[in-house]
């Protein structure tokens, strides 16, 4: 058995485990993970302190797991760019721009749900 077969007696198991290894590693490794765990710990105590409806938390909970998806692929691609190279290529750079594009349009996204869902909210007490 190489190593590569370890594991494979529960393949669920073990696919869950290395899925839970690689977030973890992407947290350790990137700062952007770290700041989108921090975002999103905010968002969830702000759906919690005013009670938002059950809509209102589908687009949050989505707008959270899509950004760490996003993140987390845009990691791994970052990653295999340079395990191919790590003299400068334009392709290299292609790939990591374009990748990092995708993370950057769901994140104005995601923010600009955060504002529609949280602005309302705050502004109660002013009206
Ligand atoms: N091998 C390469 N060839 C050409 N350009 C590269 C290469 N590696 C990185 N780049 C360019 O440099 C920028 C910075 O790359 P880097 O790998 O540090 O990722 P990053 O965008 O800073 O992301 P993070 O901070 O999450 O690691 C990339 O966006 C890309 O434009």
């Amino acid at each position: 058995m190489d190593s590569l077969d370890k594991g494979k007696k529960n393949p669920i198991l073990s696919s869950f485990s290395y899925a839970v290894i690689g977030i973890l590693t992407a947290i350790k490794a990137e700062r952007n993970m770290r700041f989108h765990l921090i975002s999103s710990l905010i968002a969830i105590g702000l759906s919690i302190y005013f009670s938002i409806t059950k809509i209102e938390w589908l687009f949050i909970l989505f707008a959270i797991g899509g950004m760490f998806a996003l993140e987390l692929i845009n990691t791994a691609i970052e990653r295999v760019v340079d395990l191919v190279t790590t003299e400068y290529h334009p392709f290299a750079k292609q790939a990591k721009d374009i990748a990092a594009g995708a993370v950057f349009i769901y994140a104005i996204l995601s923010a600009i749900a955060g504002i529609l869902i949280f602005m309302p909210y705050v502004l109660k007490p002013f009206q």
